[in-house]
């Protein structure tokens, strides 16, 4: 019996088919890929294309996409902080189901602030969080505008928007960081080969 936030009297219920068994039937190991970086960095662009590249391998992952969550389950959040960090705990906490159910999931949220993200890896267990950061410069982000929020934003029509008057706190040590070279952008396949390679050599895509 135990205590958990607000909920008293609550048991913790086991099952006899667990993670390792799933992991056994679907030949992977489940873990969280979380994409970070500003709005148009390429986020979902990335997340996609590692999707495709998995599907194509015969590998189980899933999309846990910012925008597209905000359609639903955190449809009652909006862009404060508290917001910003209840958001990030939520999705944190789904895919931590969804690894558990021993798929490669993939969360694609800008998730600006450092404890927060690091809260999500703290939910993990064995270090099986792969921290993605699409370090792309702002100016790319803008001069993308592929929604033309930061036109809004620059015209004071979208207040704290992430960049503009909103701060990103970039990743202190992440597992992968996603960066121009002599100023040119690698194609989305290329950087998903990036991220697919990294969960091959690290045995993520074998039998368990
Ligand atoms: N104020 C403000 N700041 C940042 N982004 C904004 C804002 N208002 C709306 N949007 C749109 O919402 C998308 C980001 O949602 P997230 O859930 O990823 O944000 S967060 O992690 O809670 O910060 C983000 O999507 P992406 O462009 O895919 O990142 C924007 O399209
Ligand atoms: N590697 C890339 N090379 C060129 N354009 C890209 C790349 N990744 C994303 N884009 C483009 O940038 C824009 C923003 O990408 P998106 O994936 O929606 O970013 P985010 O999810 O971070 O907001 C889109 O128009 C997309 O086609």
């Amino acid at each position: 019996m135990s205590t958990v936030g607000n909920s008293t009297n609550i048991f913790w219920q086991e099952c006899p088919v667990g993670k390792f068994e799933r992991q056994k039937l679907l030949h992977q190991k489940g873990c969280v890929v979380w994409i970070t970086g500003l709005s148009g960095s390429g986020k979902s662009t990335l997340a996609c294309s590692v999707n495709r590249e998995l599907y194509s391998r015969g590998k189980l992952s899933y999309i846990l996409d910012g925008d597209n969550l905000r359609h639903g389950l955190n449809k009652d959040l909006g862009f404060k902080a508290e917001d910003r960090t209840e958001n990030i705990r939520r999705v944190g906490e789904v895919a931590k189901l969804f690894a558990d159910a021993g798929l490669v999931c993939i969360a694609s949220l800008i998730s600006p602030y450092r404890k927060d993200r690091d809260a999500c890896r703290a939910m993990l267990p064995d270090s099986n969080f792969i921290e993605v950061f699409m370090n792309m410069p702002l100016e790319l982000c803008e001069s993308r505008d592929a929604k033309g929020l930061y036109k809004l934003a620059r015209a004071g029509k979208i207040k704290g928007f992430t960049g503009i008057d909103d701060p990103y706190e970039p990743p202190l040590s992440c597992e992968i960081e996603i960066i121009q070279k002599d100023g040119v952008c690698a194609t989305p396949d290329d950087m998903a080969g990036e991220v697919v390679t990294y969960l091959e050599e690290k045995g993520y895509l074998q039998d368990q």
